[in-house]
């Protein structure tokens, strides 16, 4: 591997535990609607291909009607953006990873399926958000992780070649992104990955916390 000059680091399952929040948000639109709640462990295996996927299995897991999604799509955008970062924490060495990698030079993204303005919420409620030069969401460009676009995006904006630039994510959809944009991946064992083993997913290594990343740089 070249030597790194920036790194991309996802989001949830990776730098924040928010499944909390996603379980409150998703339980509150399903009482909105009048529909079952889901258990927070089925919420786990939805969580990572960004809102509109998250909404619509969850409509689709509760045998709810497809034409139920307008309304919990809405629904969903006030209780989240009220209960962002409530229930969510940051994982056990985070700010240690994020502190190796800006002393080595690096510049950093934060890219996740989560929409931007969310995002940016948490990583400030978190005290995350100064560690990033950018952030981007999962409505930041035309397509979502595991295409490779919002990373070539993000290594366009920090001036880093994809082969140089490191993305750090919790998920076979970030692997998958990371592969196709020609940047190396390593995956925490912490994280969502749909519910699936991660060490399944090919990776060029894997973290038990960020910061393992201090090997890295
Ligand atoms: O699906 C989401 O909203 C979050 O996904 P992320 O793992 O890319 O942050
Ligand atoms: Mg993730």
């Amino acid at each position: 591997m070249p030597a790194l000059t920036a790194a991309i680091i996802d989001l949830d399952g990776t730098l924040v535990d928010t499944l909390g929040d996603f379980s409150a948000a998703l339980a509150a639109v399903h009482r909105d609607l009048g529909l079952p709640v889901l258990p927070t462990e089925a919420v786990g295996l939805l969580v990572g291909k960004g809102s509109e996927h998250l909404i619509r299995s969850a409509l689709r897991a509760v045998g709810a009607d497809e034409d139920r999604y307008a309304a919990a799509w809405d629904a969903y955008q006030h209780h989240y953006g009220t209960l962002n970062g409530r229930a969510a924490r940051v994982y056990p060495g985070v700010a240690e990873g994020l502190r190796a990698l800006r002393s080595a030079g690096l510049r950093l993204a934060c890219v996740t399926n989560k929409p931007a303005g969310f995002a940016r919420v948490l990583l400030e409620a978190k005290g995350l958000a100064g560690a990033f030069d950018v952030v981007y969401g999962g409505d930041s460009f035309e397509r979502k992780k595991p295409d490779p676009l919002p990373l070539l995006r993000a290594c366009e904006a920090l001036a880093s070649r994809p082969a140089a630039t490191l993305v750090v994510g919790d998920s076979s959809n970030d692997a998958a992104a990371a592969r196709a944009a020609g940047c190396p991946v390593v995956l925490v064992t912490y994280g969502y990955n749909h519910g699936q083993p991660v060490r399944n997913v090919p990776a060029d290594g894997y973290l038990e916390t960020l910061a393992d990343l201090a090997r890295w740089v």
